[in-house]
């Protein structure tokens, strides 16, 4: 078997605090097994960023693979930072820490972390998985995410759990996949719905009453609420999900044919399946990428697929 360094990437903030004593566990693992690991602590919002960066420009060992212990912000971060850099083809390993967690899930690895650390450690080769590659075009920002990109409705969702003080309880609780949920009440009151263009294979698509516009790698967001169960991280295409409001019974019906993991026959229901898409808005609306608040903006933006090798052995 090859010996592995791996490079544990710790957010202590993720789960609101409930990694702490994950990351404790992973350590005393690793330590009980012998196996070779340094320890970079994230230190402030975005520091995973410049950590994976680091490494990726500069680790000196041999078969290195980043452990990333947090939530979906957190795996976001370290792809980010990793990318672009010399070494960009460090596996990433993930021990899901985080409130939602949804990638972890996604890929059908285990939600428990110490059963995840376990398809970490006995991985013996990287397997590539698909991620989301995202070009803002207002911005000229590009970067990658490993689940999706939303706007509207479940990036205000986002924004208001986020915000809150119910995250910090509800994880103390170990009900942080609740976090998001218990927001959607209230964004439904508030919440209006808008114009998006979506462009695909030169194809303009309009939506005058878009209420979610979520482009999907895999079928979940929201800490475990289903959004598309054919959406899949292996087979090199994002799902562009749109929900459009008529009224809220047509909307509610929509979503819970959605989240039943039903064929969506609604009329509100609009699905693009593509390598290339482009989704243009026009009205100040809040955007999410992999549950992390990306402002609120008009957005145009470009999306293609690319590969990000994991370390992980998902059939155990
Ligand atoms: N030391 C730190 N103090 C405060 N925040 C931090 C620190 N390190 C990282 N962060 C921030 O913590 C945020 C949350 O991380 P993450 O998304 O991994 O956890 P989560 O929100 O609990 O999980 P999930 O996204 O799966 O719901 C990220 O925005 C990250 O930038």
């Amino acid at each position: 078997m090859t010996a592995v360094f791996y490079y544990i990437i710790y957010n202590p903030a993720a789960g609101g605090g409930s990694s702490i004593p994950i990351y404790k566990q992973v350590k005393a693992v690793l330590d009980q097994r012998h196996l070779a690991y340094a320890i970079k602590t994230s230190r402030y919002p975005g520091h995973t960023n410049v950590i994976t960066k680091q490494i990726g420009d500069f680790n000196q060992r041999e078969h290195p693979v980043l452990l990333v212990i947090g939530g979906d912000g957190t795996l976001n971060q370290a792809i980010n930072g990793l990318a672009g850099t010399r070494q960009s083809e460090i596996p990433v390993a993930y021990v899901p820490a985080g409130s939602g967690n949804d990638f972890a899930r996604g890929i059908g690895m285990s939600e428990d972390p110490m059963h995840a650390l376990e398809q970490v450690l006995q991985a013996t080769e990287a397997v590539t998985i698909d991620i989301g590659r995202f070009h803002e075009r207002t911005r000229g920002e590009s970067g990658y995410f490993v689940n999706n990109i939303g706007i509207g409705f479940d990036a205000a969702v986002v924004n208001a759990a986020n915000r809150s003080d119910s995250k910090q309880l509800l994880n103390r609780l170990h009900l942080g996949k609740l976090t998001y949920l218990f927001h959607v009440v209230g964004m439904l009151m508030t919440r209006r719905p808008f114009p998006v263009a979506v462009y695909e294979k030169g194809v303009r698509h309009f939506f005058h009453r878009a209420y979610i516009c979520t482009t999907t790698n895999i079928p979940y967001f929201g800490g475990g609420i289903r959004l598309y169960k054919p959406a899949n991280p292996t087979d090199g295409k994002l799902d562009l999900v749109i929900v459009e409001w008529f009224n809220i019974v047509s909307w509610a019906l929509a979503m819970i044919q959605l989240m039943r993991g039903k064929k969506p026959t609604s009329r509100a229901t609009h699905i693009f399946h593509a390598d290339k898409l482009t989704v243009e808005t026009s009205s100040l609306e809040f955007g999410q990428m992999d549950g992390e608040e990306m402002g609120t903006r008009p957005f145009e933006i470009d999306f293609s697929m690319a590969k990000q090798k994991f370390w992980i052995d998902r059939s155990i």
